[in-house]
């Protein structure tokens, strides 16, 4: 089954120098349609692209790894081949995305939250299953291979063999069993990585690398008993990123990376384009050492995703949207992953077919007994030695010389074998010592790894309860926090409430209070002013009446003053009071209106969206129209360019080879057939071309020679052998060319024997004149064509001379006449 690669795009935050220079956004992620708008910028169209996935400059580490590596570290673990590659712009975020860093645990990228997710599948798997996980870690320098964990500035070569299939010879291999020893191993790398300081990044990497991981698994098959192998190769690749040496600022040794970089990373996009152009292309795989080592990755055995890294600022726009077309193109390679089981090379295989072994040798040579009762039993040494005691001691009847030889030569033999003895003694001892410690320690090491799963399982369930809890702790407090708030608010609005009302209740309590005041004042005056009046009455008005008359229109006029403003004042409170119901009834339906407007916004917001992104593809669709327009247009005009040229030469061939008088006429008998779609001419089947010319043979040798001269009489051009061709309507009459005329079958014989030339009369195209009817003129019998047949007049128009014994009726067609230059 084949498979895709997949695509994600990530959009990094404005970097410092992007906010010094004041860019603007150029990038919008839609993450609803997984879409990447880039917006005009100078002159250049809006563009969409969709993607598998697409994340902005808020998403986290563990987004981006549970979205896009999470599920190919998975399927590793089923036995298929798996890469995760970053591509993208200098400074885009690549190595952030790849590596990011392992504290805090929110920056981790995908290398180490890879390997803490390994470590997670192993924990979980069922007994029985055993795993191994190795690493190696190389960079591509300048078109070499390093290795950045093994022996420092080794350069490697990339080999191939039917065995091992593609492989980098030489390269560090290390076995991991914790996933928290892949820091030390990680910063060794990164140590080794060749960096360098740009305009564009501060911390560039100036190379390729790619981190490896092999995860072995093994499982024995619980009907066969046998064990069954899977081994899931995982490449993590941090591209170097394609970058332009103007922004760069790049000089020297920087510019020369810059420049294997950018072109290794042609060298990727050729593979892209090829693979995408499909089938039979040839796909340049061995044009850089990227390419060939990510073979696999891009249209072979292996599950693909590529991370496309992009700046948001429109002062990388060209940068951005030539990632975004790369990205696009990608989508369309098809890899056909296949799970590898019982590789030939899988390390864990090798592993216990060699603990087997050396058990096997262990049960052997009896190293159970050894450990239990002493060394006595071994046979390979002990017997040895019991045979060359009898060898020596051995009874017979030796002379008294022999016997002293036999028994000097029986002692030092004796030492020797005495010595041999133990020193192999020493040995035996040595091994079983050692094997002894060794099974120890494989026992103590299993015990420890047992013990540390379980510890390690332990902690992790406690772990687990404990953020659990403590994220319930969270939320409930978070919860309470909220409502403590929300309850705090019900009781400052209460309490403005009650400080509002109270306020007007004071309000309208001193408004009352005065109000009673000026009705008492009032009272008063009016009591006063009637006293006044009847005291005035009973006593005689002196000069005091005027002034009495005069303090009482002044305390009127206050009076009057002091009702105004007491009827200002309880118009004011009447205010007030409607401005305070108001206000609350206002309240009360913002409210109300802001729900169902929030609400209403958000639908609008959605269906805008959708529109938006018709309206971007629609664009962008007529942008592509208008290209294929613009394509095709080119092409017709260069057709049309073609054709003039064409014409051109049937023109001149036309006006300096056919007789002026002889086109005139062919034209005046040519009509436009609309059903045939196509120019139909008179008697057209015996036209030159359509009529065999008559072949160079031998007993016709030199009467041909005549009828070329005779027929290239016509206009002027009797010289010319190519007018010959043009103008000789030579015709062998077979039975088919009075079926071509449309008239009666003519079957004589001597009709198809004869030659017989055509040209138009001057009738016009008249059918019924006399002069219109074609002769056929046999040639003599001899079959020569007579020499005076370039004495003959011009072909054209030339009235037919034929003996009548000889001439045939031939098939009237309109105009065409036949003629004959010989007799
Ligand atoms: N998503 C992100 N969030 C926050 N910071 C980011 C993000 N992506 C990148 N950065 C920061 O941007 C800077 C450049 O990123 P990085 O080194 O990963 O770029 P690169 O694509 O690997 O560049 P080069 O190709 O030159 O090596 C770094 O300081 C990095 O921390």
């Amino acid at each position: 089954m084949s498979e895709a690669v997949k695509v994600v795009v990530r959009c990094r935050p404005f970097n410092s120098r992007e906010k010094e220079n004041a860019s603007d956004r150029c990038i919008t992620i839609d993450q609803e349609t997984n879409q990447v708008i880039m917006r005009e910028v100078d002159g250049n169209p809006m563009r969409n692209f969709a993607y598998d996935a697409v994340y902005d400059s808020e998403s986290r580490q563990t987004d981006v790894y549970e979205q896009t590596a999470k599920p190919i570290v998975n399927s590793c673990f089923d036995g298929y081949n798996g890469t995760v590659f970053c591509y993208g712009q200098t400074g885009a975020g690549k190595t952030f995305t790849m590596e990011g860093k392992e504290e805090p645990k929110e920056l981790r990228g995908i290398v180490y939250n890879t390997f803490y997710h390994i470590f997670d599948n192993i924990a979980q798997q069922p007994e029985g299953v055993q795993t191994m996980v190795t690493v190696s870690f190389l960079e591509i320098y300048n078109e070499e291979l390093r290795d950045l964990i093994g022996p420092k500035g080794q350069k490697l070569e990339l080999k191939e063999s039917k065995e091992k299939g593609l492989h980098v010879k030489g390269l560090s291999q290390v076995c991991i069993q914790e996933a928290n020893k892949i820091d030390s191993l990680l910063q060794t790398g990164k140590k080794n990585r060749t960096v360098g300081a740009t305009l564009m990044n501060a911390e560039s990497s100036r190379s390729h690398s790619i981190f490896m991981i092999s995860i072995e698994t093994s499982e024995t098959n619980t009907a066969t008993g046998e064990k069954m192998f899977r081994v899931g190769k995982l490449n993590l690749v941090d591209l170097a990123g394609s970058e332009r040496a103007d922004k760069t600022g790049a000089t020297g040794d920087r510019l020369q990376e810059g420049c294997k970089i950018n072109m290794s990373l042609s060298a990727l996009g050729n593979v892209i384009s090829a693979l995408v152009e499909g089938k039979g292309k040839h796909v340049p795989y061995r044009n850089s050492k990227l390419t060939r080592l990510l073979q696999d990755s891009l249209g072979g055995n292996t599950k693909t995703v590529m991370v496309a890294n992009i700046s948001p600022a429109d002062f990388n726009y060209d940068e951005t949207y030539s990632t975004l077309r790369y990205a696009s193109r990608a989508k369309k390679i098809q890899n056909k992953p296949i799970v590898n089981e019982d590789p030939k090379d899988a390390l864990l295989k090798k592993y216990l077919d060699t603990i087997t072994q050396l058990e096997n040798r262990l049960k052997g040579i009896g190293i159970d007994d050894a450990i239990n009762g002493g060394v006595t039993n071994i046979p390979t040494i002990q017997q040895p030695v019991a045979g060359v005691q009898q060898e020596f001691t051995s009874p017979g009847t030796p002379t008294a010389n022999t016997v002293v030889q036999q028994t000097i030569i029986s002692t030092v033999n004796e030492e020797k074998l005495h010595e041999m003895m133990k020193k192999k003694e020493e040995e035996k001892q040595q091994l079983l010592e050692d094997m002894r410690s060794k099974s120890h320690e494989s026992e103590e090491k299993l015990k420890q790894i047992i013990q540390q799963q379980t510890e390690e399982k332990e902690r992790l369930m406690e772990e687990i309860k404990q953020k659990s809890a403590e994220e319930e702790k969270e939320l409930r407090r978070q919860f309470s926090e909220k409502q403590s708030a929300a309850e705090e608010e019900r009781q400052r609005v209460e309490e403005e409430v009650k400080t509002y009302h109270e306020k007007l209740q004071k309000h309208m309590e001193e408004a009352e209070v005065e109000r009673r005041r000026k009705d008492q004042l009032m009272k008063e005056k009016e009591e006063i002013t009637k006293r006044l009046e009847e005291m005035q009455a009973q006593v005689i008005q002196g000069k005091n009446y005027e002034k009495l008359e005069e303090t009482s229109k002044r305390q009127q006029e206050k009076m009057r003053r002091q009702k105004e403003e007491l009827q200002r004042r309880r118009e004011h409170e009447v205010q007030y009071k409607k401005e305070l119901q108001d206000a609350q009834d206002e309240k009360l339906e913002l409210e109300q209106q802001y729900a169902s407007a929030q609400e209403e916004a958000e639908v609008k917001t959605k269906k805008l969206k959708k529109l938006w992104s018709k309206y971007q593809s629609s664009k962008s669709e007529i942008q592509d129209m208008h290209t294929e327009i613009q394509r095709e247009r080119e092409d017709y005009l260069y057709t049309i360019r073609q054709l003039e040229r064409e014409l051109k030469l049937k023109c001149k061939i036309i006006d300096n080879f056919i007789p002026s008088e002889e086109q005139s006429k062919i034209t005046t008998r040519s009509t436009w057939d609309e059903d045939l779609d196509d120019w139909k001419i008179q008697s057209i089947a015996a036209a030159g071309n359509n009529i065999k010319m008559a072949r160079p043979q031998s007993s016709f040798a030199g009467a041909k020679n005549s009828v070329r001269s005779a027929s290239s009489l016509g206009n002027g051009l009797r010289s010319s052998t190519k007018v010959d061709n043009i103008l000789n309507l030579e015709l062998e009459m077979p039975e088919r060319t009075t079926q071509d005329f449309g008239q009666e079958k003519q079957t004589s014989p001597t009709m198809q024997s004869s030659k017989t030339y055509f040209t138009y009369n001057a009738s016009n195209g008249n059918g019924n004149n006399n002069n219109t009817q074609k002769k056929k003129v046999t040639r003599p019998p001899s079959g020569k064509r007579p020499k005076t047949a370039s004495k003959e007049k011009p072909l054209i128009n030339t009235a037919i001379t034929a003996s009548d014994s000889q001439q045939q009726v031939y098939p009237t067609s309109r105009g065409l006449k036949s003629s004959q230059r010989f007799t």
